[in-house]
C-alpha cells in the first residue's frame, strides 16, 4: 500500500521508560531499548531522556541496529513565556536533531498544560486561550517554523490532551493562522481519539500538512474511567489507556488509505506509553510491527 521509499517506521522509547513518568520503566536501559526496537523491526526512533546526549555516541549506538533519529518532542511556552526563550531552546534542540539526520520537529505547546499535572482532572481543567494569546501561539509558531525552514527542518505541531491546543476547533484554529510554508501537522491518532476527534476527519482534512505521524490507540475503557472518575492525564497513562494500533478501538486501515491518498512522505512512529511492568515493550512493539505490516504491506 506504502512505498516503502517513501513512508518509513518508527517507535518512540516512551513505552520503554517514560519521560514524564520516569519511574516507569525506570528499569529499562538505552540499550536495550534500542536493540527490542530493531529486533521489533523498525529503524527509527525518537529520543528518550535515557539517549546519550554525545552525537556521536548515539550515532555509533544507533548505526549499530540501522535504526535513525526521525523526531524529538519540543516543549514550546509562547503563550507564558517571551518568545526569545523559546526560540534560543529551540535552535539548540534543532541543530542536534539536524545532525542526528532528523528533517522533523515536534513542536508542543507547553505554556498552561496540564498534561504533566498528576492530580489534575484531563477532561475539566484544560485551558483555553483568549484572542491575543492565539495571535501570539500562532506568530510565535510561524517565527519558529521560519527558523527551521532555514536550517532545512520542518515544524510540526504536536496536537496533545490537557494543552491549549486539543480539540478539533483548536487544531482548525492554529492550522488556519499559521503559514502552511512554515508550519504543518504533528498527527496523532491517540490523543484525537482520547479527546472523542474522528483521526480519520483530521487525516483527510489536513492530509497535505501532515509531515509527522504518531500510531498511538487507546482503550476505551480505561478513557471512560479516567472522564468518570476525574483522572489526570498520568493517571490514565499509568491505567493503560493507550496501547499499540491494533490493540484499542481505532480502526486504522482508512486512516492509512488517507494518507495513502494524499501521497504522505515520512515517518510513521508507534508511540504507546503504557506501564511497561504490565506491557512488555519487546512483545507490544512486536505486536504493532506486525499489525502496521498485515494493513499496509509495509
Ligand atoms: O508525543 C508524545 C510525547 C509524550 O511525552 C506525550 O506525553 C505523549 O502522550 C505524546 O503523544
Ligand atoms: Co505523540
Amino acid at each position: 500500500m506504502f512505498d516503502p521509499n517513501k513512508v518509513k517506521l518508527g517507535i518512540a522509547p516512551i513505552a520503554w521508560t517514560n519521560d514524564d513518568m520516569p519511574d516507569l520503566g525506570n528499569e529499562n536501559t538505552f540499550q536495550q531499548c534500542v536493540s527490542e526496537m530493531a529486533l521489533a523491526g523498525f529503524t527509527g526512533s525518537e529520543i528518550g531522556n535515557k539517549y546519550p546526549k554525545d552525537e556521536a555516541e548515539l550515532k555509533k549506538a544507533l548505526a549499530l541496529r540501522n535504526v535513525q533519529i526521525c523526531n524529538a518532542w519540543f516543549s514550546a511556552f509562547l503563550t507564558t513565556q517571551p518568545y526569545e526563550e523559546t526560540e534560543q531552546a529551540f535552535m539548540e534542540h534543532i541543530r542536534f536533531l539536524k545532525a542526528m539526520g532528523a528533517q522533523v520537529v515536534g513542536v508542543s505547546e507547553q505554556g498552561h498544560s496540564i498534561q504533566g499535572q498528576m492530580e489534575t482532572p484531563i477532561f475539566e481543567q484544560k485551558y483555553v486561550l483568549n484572542d491575543a494569546r492565539w495571535d501570539t501561539l500562532c506568530q510565535g509558531l510561524n517565527q519558529l517554523g521560519a527558523k527551521a525552514k532555514e536550517i532545512g527542518m520542518t515544524l510540526t505541531f504536536h496536537h496533545h490532551m490537557g494543552t491549549v491546543v486539543q480539540t478539533a476547533e483548536e487544531i482548525d484554529r492554529m492550522m488556519e493562522n499559521t503559514d502552511p510554508e512554515l508550519v504543518n501537522l504533528l498527527f496523532d491518532t491517540g490523543h484525537l481519539a482520547y479527546c472523542g476527534v474522528d483521526p480519520l476527519a483530521i487525516a483527510r482534512k489536513y492530509g497535505k500538512r501532515i509531515k509527522h505521524v504518531h500510531l498511538k490507540d487507546i482503550r476505551p475503557e480505561v478513557v471512560r474511567e479516567v472522564k468518570e472518575n476525574h483522572l489526570s492525564f498520568l493517571q490514565g497513562v499509568r491505567k493503560g489507556a493507550f496501547t499499540v494500533p491494533g490493540d484499542g478501538c481505532i480502526d486504522f486501515e482508512p486512516i492509512f488509505e488517507a494518507l495513502k491518498d494524499c501521497d504522505y512522505q515520512g515517518w510513521m512512529v508507534v508511540e504507546a506509553e503504557q506501564d511497561p511492568a504490565i506491557a512488555n515493550p519487546l512483545e507490544y512493539a512486536i505486536k504493532a510491527r506486525g499489525y502496521i505490516r498485515e494493513k499496509t504491506g509495509l
